[in-house]
């Protein structure tokens, strides 16, 4: 894919966010893809349109996915859900740090007491949304800044033996003093320079969140929206060489 050197095939940064309305439009949108130029996200819905079988081809196609479905409900429902996930082959599954610690620890016990499944996705949670500022926070009383917010459920999750969390890539450079070097931070609200900002409230550009800390950045309407969605991503691979 990439004419750059530096850029490493077998870990794709760019996790690209495949919502769209109905499988066929994502099928067709993916033959266009490589998996070794980018990762794929399924979210709520695409997934609701198109289900696990959707996935499991992906995943046949050689596509590491993540499967976005932000679990938040007891934690019994939620230990089955990310083992529904996790036999659909997914790379990646989360669930929202809200739901505690003891549904964030059901979670991670029933994915390791799992023995059909041989690659066993890694488990993060969901922080602060991307598209929430200090007053929505405030609104369903949460005190404090995003940031306070973020490394907060952040501490949890990791406590709670989760394997990273999603987060604005704002929050990058401070969690990951807080965290260490292997915990994951995946971050959306990606937009290259000059794009649409769309309901997204904290962004920033690829490589500032790489530089930030980031592991792995969520792109969506960026890449699926545009007139060039290849050129997109491959400009973006290109900035993120050497990361
Ligand atoms: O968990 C996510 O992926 C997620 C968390 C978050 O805080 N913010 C966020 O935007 N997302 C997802 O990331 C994607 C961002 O898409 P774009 O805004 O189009 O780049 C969407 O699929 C969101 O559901």
């Amino acid at each position: 894919m990439s004419t750059n050197t530096l850029f490493d095939v077998n870990d794709p940064k760019v996790l690209v966010a495949l919502d769209f309305a109905n499988s066929n439009d994502a099928l067709e949108f993916v033959k266009t893809l490589n998996s070794s130029a980018c990762r794929l996200k399924v979210g709520k819905e695409l997934f609701a349109v198109a289900g696990p079988n959707f996935v499991k081809d992906l995943v046949k196609q050689g596509f590491d996915v993540f499967l976005d479905l932000k679990y938040h409900d007891i934690p019994n429902t939620v230990a089955k859900a990310v083992q529904a996930a996790a036999r659909m082959g997914v790379w990646m599954v989360n669930v929202h740090a809200l739901g505690g610690r003891k549904m964030m620890q059901a979670a991670k016990l029933a994915l390791d007491e799992l023995a059909d499944v041989e690659r066993k996705p890694l488990l993060i949670a969901v922080t602060v949304l991307t598209s929430m500022e200090q007053e929505d926070l405030a609104e369903i009383g949460l005190q404090g800044t995003p940031e306070d917010n973020v490394l907060r459920l952040a501490s949890l999750a990791q406590s709670s033996g989760l394997d990273g969390v999603v987060c604005s890539a704002q929050e990058a450079a401070p969690l990951r003093k807080l965290v260490g070097s292997d915990f994951c931070l995946v971050t959306p609200g990606i937009r290259p320079s000059g794009s649409a900002v769309n309901d997204q409230k904290r962004i920033m550009t690829p490589v500032e969140a790489m530089t930030a800390g980031s592991s792995y950045l969520v792109v969506g309407r960026p890449i699926t929206q545009s007139a060039e969605p290849l050129a997109v991503l491959e400009q973006i691979n290109q900035s993120l060489a050497g990361y």
